[in-house]
C-alpha cells in the first residue's frame, strides 16, 4: 500500500490506495435464521472468521431501501449544507477525516446516536434540519436491524450452551446501552484508478470495538476482510443480506473464543458505495469480562478488567489499524 504523491493527485493525499487485486470470498459463512441449526452455525462462523452473512432476517426490505434512497439524498446535497452537521464530535457528519487522530478515507459519513439517553446535539440537529421521513427511515431501520441484532446475540448465547440466553441481548436491550449508527458513502473515483491503476481506500483497516456490528450496503462491493493468513479478501456485496462483525467486546467476553475481525472498504473507482452500520455496545458502565460460564476450570481471563467506558476512552486516543485490544490483554 502507498500514498499517491503524484503533483496532478495532491487533493488525494494523503489517503492511502492500494492495488485492486483482492479476489472475491466465495467461503463467507451464511446464516439463514429460520434454519433450526442457526445457533451452532453462529457460534462455528464466529470462531472461524468472526463475520457471516445473515439471510431470512425479517427486515422488511422495504426499510432498508428507504433509508438508502434518505441516505442518498442526504449525501447528495451541497457540500456546504452538509458542513452544517459537522465536524463529528464523534456524532454529526463526517467527510474524509475518521476520528479525532489523524485517520482519512474516500468517505464522507453521518454518526448518529441510537440511545436516547445521551444527548447528542448533533444528532438532533440532523433530524430538526432534514424532512421528517429521513428520521422515520432511520428510527424505522435501526428498530428492525436492533431486533436482529437481539436475536443473533441469543442465538449465540444458545450455540454457546449458556444457560442465560439474555446474557448478551440484555447489554443491547438496556436503555443505557451505549450503541451507535453510521451511514457511508464512498463515492467513485474514475480519474485515480486512470491515472494509477489503483483504488482508495475508503475506511481503512480495523476492528470494530463494540459487541457486534450489523453492515448492510447497496449493491456496490468494496467490504474487505483479512483472513487468518493475512490475505484480504473482498465480501461479494448483497443488498438483501446482512452481514455481521464480531466486535473487541465480544472478543473478550467469549475469553478469545470469537475473534474480532479486521476488515476495511476500499472505495470502487466507477460506483458510489452506500452502507450502514449498526454497532451494538454495552452501558458505559458495563464491565467486559469473560462470561464465568465460558471459562472451564483451570483457565484464565485473557484480559485485565475494564468497563466499556475505559474501553471506548482508550479506543478513541487510538488510530484505526491500532491493536486496541493489546492494551488490555494480561
Ligand atoms: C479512528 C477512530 C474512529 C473510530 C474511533 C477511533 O479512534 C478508533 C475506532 C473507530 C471506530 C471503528 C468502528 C466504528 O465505525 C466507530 C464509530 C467506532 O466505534 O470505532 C469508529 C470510530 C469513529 O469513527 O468515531
Ligand atoms: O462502510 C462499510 O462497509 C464498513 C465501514 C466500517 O467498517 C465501519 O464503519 O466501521
Ligand atoms: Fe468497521
Amino acid at each position: 500500500m502507498v500514498v499517491v504523491s503524484q503533483p496532478a493527485l495532491d487533493h488525494f493525499s494523503p489517503i492511502k490506495t492500494c492495488k485492486p487485486t483482492a479476489s472475491y470470498f466465495s467461503g463467507i459463512p451464511v446464516v439463514d435464521l429460520s434454519n433450526p441449526d442457526a445457533s451452532s452455525l453462529i457460534v462455528k462462523a464466529c470462531e472461524e472468521f468472526g463475520f457471516f452473512k445473515v439471510v431470512n432476517h425479517g427486515v422488511p426490505m422495504e426499510f432498508m431501501t428507504s433509508l438508502e434512497s434518505q441516505a442518498i439524498n442526504f449525501f447528495n446535497l451541497p457540500q456546504s449544507e452538509k458542513d452544517r452537521a459537522g465536524p463529528p464530535d464523534p456524532f454529526g457528519y463526517g467527510s474524509k477525516r475518521i476520528g479525532p487522530n489523524g485517520d482519512v478515507g474516500w468517505i464522507e459519513y453521518l454518526l448518529l446516536n441510537t440511545n436516547p439517553d445521551v444527548v447528542s446535539e448533533k444528532s438532533l440537529f440532523i433530524f430538526r434540519e432534514n424532512p421528517q421521513i429521513f428520521r422515520s427511515a432511520v428510527e424505522n431501520y435501526v428498530s428492525a436491524v436492533k431486533k436482529m441484532a437481539f436475536e443473533i446475540v441469543e442465538l449465540m448465547a444458545d450455540g454457546l450452551g449458556i444457560e442465560e440466553r439474555n446474557v448478551m441481548s440484555k447489554l443491547l436491550r438496556d436503555e443505557k446501552s451505549d450503541s451507535c449508527f453510521r451511514m457511508n458513502h464512498y463515492p467513485p473515483c474514475p480519474e485515480l484508478q486512470a491515472l494509477s491503476g489503483r483504488n482508495l481506500i475508503g475506511f481503512g483497516e480495523h476492528t470494530d470495538p463494540q459487541i457486534i456490528s450489523v453492515l448492510r450496503s447497496n449493491n456496490t462491493s468494496g467490504l474487505q476482510i483479512c483472513l487468518r493468513d493475512g490475505a484480504w479478501v473482498s465480501v461479494p456485496s448483497d443488498h438483501t443480506s446482512f452481514f455481521i462483525n464480531v466486535g473487541d467486546s465480544l472478543q473478550v467476553m467469549t475469553n478469545g473464543r470469537f475473534r474480532s475481525l479486521k476488515h476495511r472498504v476500499v472505495a470502487d473507482p466507477m460506483k458510489s458505495r452506500v452502507s450502514m452500520i449498526f454497532f451494538g455496545g454495552p452501558p458505559l458502565s458495563e464491565k467486559i469480562a469473560p462470561l464465568p460460564c465460558l471459562v472451564v476450570e483451570g483457565e484464565e481471563s485473557l484480559y485485565k478488567e475494564f468497563t466499556w467506558w475505559e474501553y471506548k476512552k482508550s479506543a478513541y486516543q487510538s488510530r484505526l489499524a491500532d491493536n486496541r485490544l493489546g492494551l488490555f490483554e494480561k
